[in-house]
């Protein structure tokens, strides 16, 4: 769980936090289809803008802020609740572009459980409860975002990025998932994950199950 009770505090009225605006490039109910909560309802907040631009990115589209609709907090907070999703999920984009303290503490506000998927390559902010990082090396996390990690999820196309992946292992808590997940359109990465996995049973892998349930 991270905190961040002193930034709570200043943005004491919820009121405000719920007419905060972020642009968004899409919000669906749907089935964490990646990582330790796979197979999960759980309701997608994709926020616009990225600045770490993997080539191999899934979602290109994510990544101008402009031309994306801007919305509100209390409309996100209110469809998200309607849905009956146990738990949001805030996506991009990066989300760290943005400060998440006003989105957090209006899902949060309603009982809501908050996950983020982040490359921690920007500053963390927000209350958040699960805290998955996919680092880069294009931009790699901030130093501070590894106390806080619950799930390491590394995108593997190559031999490299298994060292990527232990340079990064090294730096998170003990008891944090370690998770290999191949690189969609790279099929041979697949064979190179599961002769890692076999020597390194510390990691597990992860699969995008829901381009196979073919669910957004
Ligand atoms: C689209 S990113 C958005 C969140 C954040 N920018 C990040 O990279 O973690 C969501 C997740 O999809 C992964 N991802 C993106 N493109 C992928 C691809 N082609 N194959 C496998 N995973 C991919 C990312 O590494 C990340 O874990
Ligand atoms: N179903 C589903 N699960 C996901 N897990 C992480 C995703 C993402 O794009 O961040 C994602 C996504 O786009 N869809
Ligand atoms: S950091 Fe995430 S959203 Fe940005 S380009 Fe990489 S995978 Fe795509
Ligand atoms: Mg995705």
């Amino acid at each position: 769980m991270f905190k961040t009770d002193e930034q709570a505090d200043l943005l004491t009225d919820l009121d405000q936090a719920m007419e905060t605006e972020y642009p968004i490039v899409e919000h669906f109910y749907t089935i964490q289809g990646e990582g330790a909560h796979t197979g999960r309802a759980s309701y997608f907040i994709r926020t616009a803008g990225c600045d770490v631009n993997c080539w191999w990115c899934d979602v290109k589209e994510s990544w101008e802020e402009e031309g994306h609709p801007k919305m509100k907090v209390k409309d996100l907070v209110q469809l998200a609740k309607e849905s009956g999703a146990p738990f949001v999920v805030i996506t991009g984009g990066e989300p760290l572009l943005h400060d998440l303290l006003p989105l957090t503490l209006g899902l949060k506000s309603e009982g809501l459980q908050v996950h983020i998927e982040t490359s921690g390559s920007s500053p963390l902010s927000g209350q958040l409860d699960w805290i998955t990082l996919s680092p880069k090396r294009f931009k790699k996390p901030t130093e501070e975002v590894f106390a806080y990690v619950d799930e390491l999820k590394v995108v593997v196309l190559t031999n490299k990025d298994l060292k990527w992946a232990e340079d990064n292992a090294a730096k998170c808590p003990d008891g944090t998932r370690l998770l290999l997940q191949p690189e969609w359109d790279t099929p041979k990465s697949i064979e190179l994950i599961v002769d890692y996995v076999k020597e390194n049973p510390e990691w597990g892998i992860s699969l995008q199950t829901h381009k196979f349930l073919k669910v957004p």
